[in-house]
C-alpha cells in the first residue's frame, strides 16, 4: 500500500484526489490538510465521501507528512516549493499538481508567476508528469511537476504532428475553453453563476501562464522555433475543457487518422477518433480521459485538431494518480478505470 497525503484537501482538485484515491486499490490515505478547515471531519465537509474516508483535516504543517510515501500539492502556485525540499529530504516522493515545478527555467517561472522561486535547485530534477511524453522518467522520479489542464489537452493534441514533421512549427493556434472548475473553489465574483451563466468570454489574451508551459512541451518535437498563439475562454459549465488547435501542413503524404492511431496505440488514456467525429467534454466528464481527432478540411492547407479532457481529471486528479502508480510500480491503470458520466 501506498501511504499518501494530500496538502490542499478542500479545492476541487483535493476534493477529485480523495475521490479517485477512496476507490484505489492500492492507496492508503493518511493525511488531508487544510489551514481553514483542521479538524473537521472530511466527510463532513464532502458527503459523497462518507462511510469511504475516515479522515479529518489537518493543519498543513502536521509532522504526519513526513510519514507518507507519497504527498499531493493540490495548493495555490507558489505553495509547494517552501515545503518540499523538506519531505524529499525525509525520504517523501511528491507530486505536485500546481506549477512550482513545471517550468525548467527560474527566471521564466519568475515572469509569470510573479515571485522567486525557493528552490531553483530542484527545477531539474522535478519531471513533468505527462506520461505519454516522459513515462520512464516519472517511474524514477522523486518529484513530479503535475501539468496544468489546458497544456494537457494542447500537448497531446499537436505532438503527434509535430513529432513526425507534419505541420509548421512557427503557426501554431490553440483556441481553448475552460468550465469555471478550472478556476479552483475560493470565492471570487467573477466565476459566480450570474456573471458566468448565460455568457461566455476569452481571457488573458494578452499572455497566459500556461503559454511557456505548452511551449516547454512542443519545444522539444519541433524542428524550427516555436510560435504559438494561446487564448483560453471560460465557458458558463462545470468540468471539461475543449482545445480546437489550428496548424498549417507542411506535408501532404500523412493519413491523419492513422498517424494519431499509431502515435497514441500504447496509450491507455488517450483516444484517437476518426476524423470527422466531434469529441465533446461529456464523453470525457470523470473519466482520465483525453479524446481528440486531427483533420484536414479539403483543399486546404490547415489542420484541425480538436481535443477534450475534464480538467479535474486528466487535467489534474487522474493525471497525478496515474503519475503515483508509475512511481509505485503499479498499474498506471489501477484506480483510473471510471468511465464519463452522460449525461
Ligand atoms: N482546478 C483545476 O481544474 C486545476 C487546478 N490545477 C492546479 O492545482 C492546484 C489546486 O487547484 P484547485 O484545487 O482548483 O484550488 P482550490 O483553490 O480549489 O484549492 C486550494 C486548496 O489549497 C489549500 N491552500 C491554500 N493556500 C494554502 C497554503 N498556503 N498552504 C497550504 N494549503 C493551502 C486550500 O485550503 P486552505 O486554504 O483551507 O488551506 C484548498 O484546500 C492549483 O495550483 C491549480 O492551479 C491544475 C490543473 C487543473
Ligand atoms: C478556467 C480557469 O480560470 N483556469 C485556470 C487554469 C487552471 C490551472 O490548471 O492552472 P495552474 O497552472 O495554476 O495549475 C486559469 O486560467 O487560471
Amino acid at each position: 500500500m501506498v501511504r499518501v497525503g494530500i496538502v490542499g484537501g478542500t479545492g476541487y482538485t483535493g476534493a477529485e484526489l480523495l475521490r479517485i484515491l477512496a476507490c484505489h486499490p492500492e492507496a492508503s490515505l493518511a493525511v488531508i490538510t487544510s489551514r481553514t478547515d483542521a479538524g473537521m471531519p472530511v466527510a463532513e465537509m464532502f458527503p459523497h465521501l462518507r462511510g469511504r474516508v475516515d479522515l479529518t483535516f489537518s493543519p498543513p504543517d502536521t509532522p504526519a507528512l513526513s510519514e507518507c510515501d507519497l504527498v499531493f500539492f493540490a495548493t495555490p502556485n507558489g505553495t509547494a516549493m517552501e515545503a518540499v525540499p523538506g519531505l524529499l529530504t525525509r525520504g517523501v516522493r511528491v507530486i505536485d499538481l500546481a506549477a512550482d515545478f513545471r517550468l525548467k527555467d527560474p527566471d521564466l517561472w519568475q515572469t509569470w508567476y510573479g515571485l522567486p522561486h525557493a528552490c531553483p535547485e530542484l527545477l531539474e530534477e522535478a519531471v513533468y508528469g505527462l506520461p505519454e511524453l516522459h513515462r520512464e522518467a516519472i517511474r524514477a522520479a522523486r518529484l513530479v511537476a503535475n501539468p496544468g489542464c489546458y497544456p494537457t489537452a494542447v500537448t497531446l493534441g499537436f505532438k503527434p504532428l509535430l513529432a513526425e514533421g507534419v505541420i509548421d512549427p512557427g503557426w501554431l493556434i490553440a483556441d481553448v475553453k475552460s468550465g469555471v472548475s478550472g478556476a479552483g473553489r475560493k470565492a471570487t465574483t467573477g466565476l459566480l453563476m450570474a456573471e458566468v451563466g448565460e455568457s461566455f468570454k476569452a481571457y488573458s489574451v494578452m499572455g497566459h501562464r500556461h503559454a511557456p508551459e505548452i511551449e516547454q512541451n512542443l519545444s522539444t518535437y519541433a524542428e524550427a522555433p516555436l510560435r504559438l498563439t494561446f487564448v483560453p475562454h471560460l465557458l458558463p459549465m462545470i468540468r471539461g475543457i475543449e482545445a480546437t488547435l489550428y496548424a498549417r501542413l507542411q506535408r501532404r503524404d500523412v493519413e491523419l487518422d492513422e498517424l494519431y492511431r499509431r502515435h497514441y496505440a500504447n496509450e491507455p488514456f488517450v483516444d484517437p477518433m476518426p476524423g470527422g467525429s466531434h469529441p465533446d467534454t461529456r464523453s470525457v466528464r470523470g473519466a482520465n480521459l483525453c479524446r481528440l481527432t486531427a483533420v484536414s478540411p479539403r483543399n486546404s492547407d490547415v489542420v484541425i485538431v480538436q481535443s477534450v479532457i475534464d480538467n479535474l481529471v486528466k487535467g489534474a486528479a487522474g493525471q497525478a494518480v496515474q503519475n503515483m502508480n508509475l512511481m509505485f510500480g503499479l498499474e498506471e491503470r489501477l484506480g483510473l478505470d471510471a468511465l464519463a458520466l452522460l449525461p
